[in-house]
């Protein structure tokens, strides 16, 4: 288990980033402290800026604005920081003509901390044969590869970018299963991209949901659901929600409206019936909101009507 006043995995401030002069940036003035010892779910529709954080969390892009440390440590600091983190980029890539065996090898001379007897262990299990080239390996099997080579480094953070995106339902299930069991085994954090709910539900304990180039919401993922409810009740009422009861996103059916809110206190005498989301309810509310522009000073009845008049 890490240490209690471990440093955290990320801390970003004001972290922007922008290819290139013109257009939006991909990243915009992001703030974000995640504590370390948690799996974390990072989501949000395509284009959001997720693969940019990762990158930028791996050294392999510079921000053009703001600041963001991994583990306490600017990223890819030195030698010594790039050992302590292991990144799975999208599409698990690794070299087609070297077999299984050389890959490992290949690990083991790059990486002071190389644990040769978790690697074999690890191909062993998940059945791969050492002797087959990579570039002949299904996706599930690369997949496999490539989260073997990130866990035998003995990182105390893992980032993977979608790594599960290309494998089968069957396949998807081996691999979270045992990237949950590297989590375990390593004491590590890690740091999960996807756009398949269910995955971060089944593995993750703490959530992201970032939406255009911007953190929508930040939380553990417990304290998250137990702070969001869904308000069905008359739509007139909205606007009289107790102080501290936040709209996130709201549905009119007929005389009824839903409601997606975030409470700080009991939503408030109204006929309203509190009910529980669920982390894709939570997630949707929010991406639907920074899609429609809700939130950014828009009434809640202005903001379904936007919500309304898009769909
Ligand atoms: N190398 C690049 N050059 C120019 N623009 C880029 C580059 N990489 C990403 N972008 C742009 O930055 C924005 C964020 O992209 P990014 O890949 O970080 O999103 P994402 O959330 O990972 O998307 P997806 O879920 O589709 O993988 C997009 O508008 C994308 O077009």
């Amino acid at each position: 288990m890490p240490h209690a006043d471990a440093p955290p995995v990320f801390h970003a401030e004001g972290l922007t980033k922008k290819y290139g002069r013109r257009g939006k940036p991909a990243l915009d003035d992001v703030n974000l402290t995640i504590p370390s010892g948690r799996v974390i779910g990072l989501v949000g529709p395509n284009g959001a800026g997720k693969s940019t954080l990762l990158h930028l969390a791996c050294g392999l892009i510079e921000p053009t604005a703001g600041s963001l440390t991994v583990l306490g440590s600017p990223p890819a600091a030195n030698a010594t920081h790039l050992a302590r983190v292991g990144f799975v980029a999208q599409n698990t890539p690794v070299y087609g003509s070297f077999s299984v065996a050389e890959h490992l090898k290949f690990g083991a001379k790059m990486n002071p901390a190389w644990d040769p007897a978790l690697a074999e262990r690890r191909i062993r299990q998940v059945g791969l044969n050492p002797g087959q080239k990579a570039g002949q390996l299904s996706g599930g099997q690369r997949a496999q590869l490539a989260l073997t080579i990130a866990a035998a480094k003995r990182p105390e953070l893992l980032i993977f970018d979608e790594p599960a995106a290309a494998l089968d339902p069957l396949a998807r299930k081996g691999f979270l299963r045992n990237l949950m069991e590297f989590v375990v085994e390593l004491g590590a954090s890690a740091v999960l991209s996807s756009h398949l709910l269910d995955d971060i539900e089944q593995v993750c304990d703490y959530l992201i949901v970032l939406c255009e180039s911007r953190v929508q919401v930040a939380g553990d993922v417990r304290d998250l659901l137990a702070r969001h409810a869904r308000l069905v009740g008359p739509r007139e009422g909205l606007d009289r929600l107790a102080p501290g009861v936040e709209v996130i996103r709201t549905e009119h059916r007929g005389h009824y409206s839903h409601s997606i809110v975030r409470t700080g206190a009991a939503p408030g005498p109204l006929p309203y019936v509190a009910e529980r989301v669920s982390l894709e309810e939570l997630v949707l509310a929010y991406m639907t909101r920074a899609a429609t522009g809700y939130g950014s000073g828009m009434g809640a009845e202005a903001a379904t009507d936007v919500w309304e008049a898009r769909r």
